[in-house]
C-alpha cells in the first residue's frame, strides 16, 4: 500500500447500490457468544477485518475452535464451557476496543491466570471501569502496566450477583459484563452508575445474547444463569461503514442505496440517515435498505450524537458542504477512542482551511471550500474513511496511511473507487 491514497473527485452525480461488509460489533458479539456455547455455531455475513481477527484469536486462546471461510464470509465456531485456563500465552487484542472490553469478563469465567494485552494504541485507552467491576465479583486483576490500563492478568472465576459499572466512558464495559453473565453462578445484575453513552450498542448486546439462547431482562439489566446454546446466525452489513456511502450521496447530490440494512437493524448507527434527512437529504427506508438522495442544498444542524458517535466524523465531513454551521454535542467520550477524535477531526479540517472549532463535548463545523490537503489519519480508520468524502467534491484530497482502514474495513478504498 502506498503511504497516501488520492481520492478521485466525482465527475457525475452518484447513482449506486452498496453492501458494506458485516457489522464489526455484531460479529464480535456473535463470535464471543458462540465461543461460550457448547456445540458448533455458524456465523454468516461475518466481518473479516483486524478487529474481528483480534476476537477470533482471543476466543481461540480460550479454547474455542474456529473455521473461517473469508470468501463465503462464514465462520464456524465450536465453543467451550469455562474451565481451567491452563497456561495460555498473553491474548493480543490488537487495536480492538470491543475484543478487549468483552474478553476481560469472559476470561474471568475461567480458573487460572489469563493475560490480556493489545497494541500501543489500545494500551492508551481506559479499562478502569471493567477492572473495578470484576474485582467486585471476586476476580483478582493484576495491572501489569499503568493502573486502569492494559496489560492486565485476570484470575477467575468470577462469582455472579450484582455489580456496578460506570456508563459515561464507554458502553463496552457494560456489554462485556452482560455477555459473561449467563456463565456466572446465579447470573448477573448490572447497576450503571453514570449516564450511559452509546446506548444502542447495549440493546445490540442483549439481542445477540438472546439469539444464542441467553435469558436477559433488558430493563433491569439482569442476566439469568444458564449459559448459551449454539446458533446459525446471520450478521447485517456494518451501519457505521454505511455512513460513508450515505454521506457521499448527501455531499454529491446523487443517490446511494445501502442494501441489507433496514428498519429492523440492530445497529443504532443506521440513525445517521436521520441526521442527513434533517440536513435536507431525502431518505427512503425499507425493511432491507436505506437510500439517501442528496439535495443541492444541505443545511447545518445541531445534534447530540452520544448514541451514534462512530458517525460523528462522517457528519463533520458532510457539514463542510452545508450552507450553515453544524454543531455536534454529547461526544466528549470519543476523545478516548483510537485517537482524540474531536481534536483530530477539527485539526484536519482546519488544515484544509475549514473553520472548525472544538469544545469539551463536541465540535462546530462552519461550511467552506476545502483546499487540496493530504490529511493525517492518526491511525484511526474513521479519520481515513470520513475525510475521503471531501475528495469526492474537492480535487487534491489525499488520505495518509490509508491502510489504517484495515481495522474494520480492509476494502474501503476499493469500494469507494468503485463509486467514482
Ligand atoms: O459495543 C460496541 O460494539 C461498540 C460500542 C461503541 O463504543 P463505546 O461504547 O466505547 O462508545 C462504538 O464506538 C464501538 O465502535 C463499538
Ligand atoms: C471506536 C471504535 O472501535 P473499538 O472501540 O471497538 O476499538 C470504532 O470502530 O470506531
Amino acid at each position: 500500500m502506498t503511504d497516501a491514497f488520492a481520492v478521485t473527485p466525482l465527475t457525475k452525480p452518484l447513482d449506486a447500490t452498496v453492501r458494506p461488509p458485516g457489522s464489526k460489533s455484531i460479529t464480535n458479539r456473535a463470535l464471543l457468544c458462540a465461543a461460550l456455547a457448547p456445540g458448533t455455531s455458524t456465523l454468516r455475513g461475518a466481518l473479516f477485518a483486524d478487529d474481528t481477527e483480534a476476537m477470533t484469536g482471543a476466543v481461540a486462546a480460550l479454547g474455542a475452535e474456529i473455521k473461517s471461510d473469508s470468501l463465503a464470509r462464514t465462520v464456524e465456531v465450536s465453543g467451550v464451557l469455562p474451565s481451567s485456563a491452563g497456561n495460555p500465552p498473553a491474548v493480543d487484542c490488537r487495536q480492538s476496543g470491543t475484543t478487549s472490553r468483552f474478553l476481560l469478563p469472559a476470561a474471568a469465567l475461567f480458573t487460572g491466570r489469563i493475560v490480556v494485552d493489545g497494541s500501543g494504541q489500545l494500551r492508551a485507552r481506559p479499562f478502569g471501569p471493567v477492572i473495578e467491576a470484576l474485582r467486585q465479583l471476586g476476580v483478582t486483576i493484576e495491572e501489569l502496566g499503568e493502573p486502569g490500563f492494559l496489560p492486565v492478568a485476570v484470575h477467575g472465576p468470577a462469582g455472579g450477583g450484582r455489580v456496578e459499572v460506570s456508563g459515561h466512558i464507554s458502553s463496552q464495559f457494560l456489554s462485556g459484563l452482560l455477555m459473561a453473565g449467563p456463565l456466572m453462578p446465579g447470573g448477573l445484575t448490572v447497576d450503571v452508575t453514570s449516564p450511559l453513552v452509546s446506548v444502542p450498542y447495549v440493546e445490540m448486546t442483549t439481542a445477540v445474547m438472546a439469539a444464542f439462547g441467553a435469558v436477559v431482562d433488558v430493563d433491569g439489566l439482569t442476566v439469568a444463569s444458564g449459559g448459551y446454546r449454539p446458533a446459525d446466525y446471520t450478521i447485517e452489513p456494518d451501519a457505521s461503514a454505511a455512513s460513508y456511502f450515505l454521506g457521499a450521496a448527501a455531499v454529491t447530490g446523487g443517490r446511494v442505496t445501502v442494501s441489507g440494512l433496514g428498519t429492523g437493524s440492530l445497529q443504532g448507527d443506521v440513525r445517521f440517515a436521520d441526521a442527513l434527512e434533517r440536513m435536507g437529504a431525502t431518505v427512503v427506508r425499507t425493511t432491507d435498505s436505506i437510500t439517501v438522495h442528496g439535495s443541492d442544498r444541505l443545511r447545518g444542524i445541531d445534534i447530540d450524537m452520544a448514541d451514534i458517535s462512530d458517525t460523528a466524523q462522517t457528519l463533520a465531513a458532510v457539514a463542510v458542504f452545508a450552507d450553515s454551521p453544524t454543531r455536534v454535542s454529547g461526544i466528549g467520550f470519543i476523545r478516548k477512542k483510537e485517537t482524540d477524535r474531536i481534536g483530530a477531526i477539527v485539526t484536519e479540517l482546519r488544515r484544509a482551511g475549514i473553520d472548525a472549532t472544538e469544545d469539551e463535548d463536541g465540535f462546530t463545523i462552519r461550511p467552506g471550500t476545502p483546499r487540496p490537503t493530504r490529511f493525517a489519519t492518526y491511525d484511526d480508520h474513521r479519520m481515513a474513511m470520513s475525510l475521503s468524502l471531501l475528495g469526492l467534491r474537492t480535487p487534491g484530497i489525499e488520505i495518509a496511511d490509508p491502510s489504517c482502514v484495515a481495522k474494520t474495513y480492509p476494502n474501503f478504498f476499493t469500494d469507494l473507487t468503485a463509486l467514482t
